[in-house]
């Protein structure tokens, strides 16, 4: 018998919220760090106060109150990284928490799921569509005020239920629909003209904390990150970092980056909009970022944050802003009635 004892590597805990959802993201996440480091991961479930309470959003404190907990574990060692959706993150920043990666973004479009096969065009004068989201409830009324808009929690099983039951249709993100096989529900993918998604909508967050982002959890981290995937991020959530509006609010961003070739100029597009609750009113703003082809031509897909440099990063998170400071010298808080 050997008398060498190997060198105790403690495996990688990834910290969850527990519904079907999150565990499927963050197995998703824990798959790439798993083949992007030589440690064994695991997954730490953590309740969360907004699991726990059939409250509405808003009563238990509103946006933010399932990456709260998560983020408390975080800090207190429970965990080594937090997996969240982009969209549920607020923008303001945690202290001594970092999003160390932004994994490549799935779809970011919402999806219809109605009975009989029903279109957003073609859905009977007065149905019953249920949504919680302020945005989608404000874009739904905007295309077709007829439609009865009914506000509805729960988790993602839960809403679909409720399509048996009550309702004649809902809207949901199709990355959660996507992520949990239930893409069969759908009958209609809604393009952003007509439901413009919530920003950083189909992105996952994965959070650090601060301190290990100089150490080798930090470089890790950096493998998964998606370039492409940061820039749409870093616009989007400027948008809404600069209305001071939260994940709750009826107001709606999309970014995407565009190359003629891979080593070429790319040019980083963004769609920002606000919505009056009752769909009276919208106000949209698009806007671009040229981004110059990299001298060393390597393609900007593959790069990672390490690679793209603060300038970049930088003018897309300005880009939001510029667009976000116009909607506002044009009314936007007042359309979207954000105070
Ligand atoms: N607010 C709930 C939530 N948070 C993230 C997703 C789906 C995945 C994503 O958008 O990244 C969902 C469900 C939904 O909006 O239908």
């Amino acid at each position: 018998m050997s008398a060498f004892t190997p060198p105790a590597t403690t495996a990688l805990r990834i910290g969850t919220r527990g519904s079907d959802l999150a565990l499927t993201q963050a197995t998703t996440v824990a798959e790439a760090l798993g083949a992007a480091s030589d440690r064994e991961v695991e997954l730490v479930r953590i309740k969360t106060e907004g699991d726990r309470s059939s409250a509405s959003l808003a009563s238990l404190g509103g946006a933010g109150v399932f990456a709260a907990a998560l983020r408390e574990a975080l800090i207190a060692g429970e965990c080594d990284v937090a997996v969240h959706s982009l969209k549920d993150l607020p923008t303001a920043e945690t202290g001594g928490l970092s999003i160390a990666a932004l994994p490549h973004r799935a779809d970011p479009r919402d999806v219809l799921c109605a009975r009989d096969g029903w279109t957003l065009s073609t859905l009977p004068t007065g149905a019953r569509v249920g949504t919680g989201s302020p945005r989608r409830a404000a874009q739904l009324r905007l295309v077709r005020p007829d439609l009865e808009v009914l506000d509805i929690r729960g988790n993602v099983g839960t809403r679909l239920g409720r399509l048996d039951k009550d309702l004649d249709a809902v809207v949901l993100a199709r990355a959660g629909l996507a992520r949990l096989g239930l893409m069969d529900r759908a009958t209609e993918t809604l393009e952003p003209d007509v439901m413009l998604p919530a920003p950083g909508q189909g992105a996952l967050a994965v959070e650090c904390r601060t301190e290990d982002l100089e150490g080798p959890l930090g470089e890790v981290l950096r493998r998964i990150d998606h370039a492409p995937t940061r820039l749409a991020m870093l616009a989007e959530r400027a948008v809404l970092g600069t209305l001071e509006a939260g994940c709750t609010a009826p107001v709606g961003a999309h970014a995407t980056l565009h190359w003629a070739d891979d080593v070429g100029p790319a040019r980083l597009e963004l769609r920002a909009g606000v919505f009056a609750p009752n769909g009276r009113r919208s106000l949209l703003r698009s806007s671009a970022l040229e981004i110059p082809a990299r001298a060393d031509g390597e393609p900007l897909a593959e790069q990672s944050r390490a690679t793209l440099g603060d300038q970049i990063p930088g003018r897309a998170v300005e880009l939001g802003e510029s667009t976000a400071l116009e909607m506002l010298a044009e009314g936007a808080a007042e359309v979207a009635e954000l105070r």
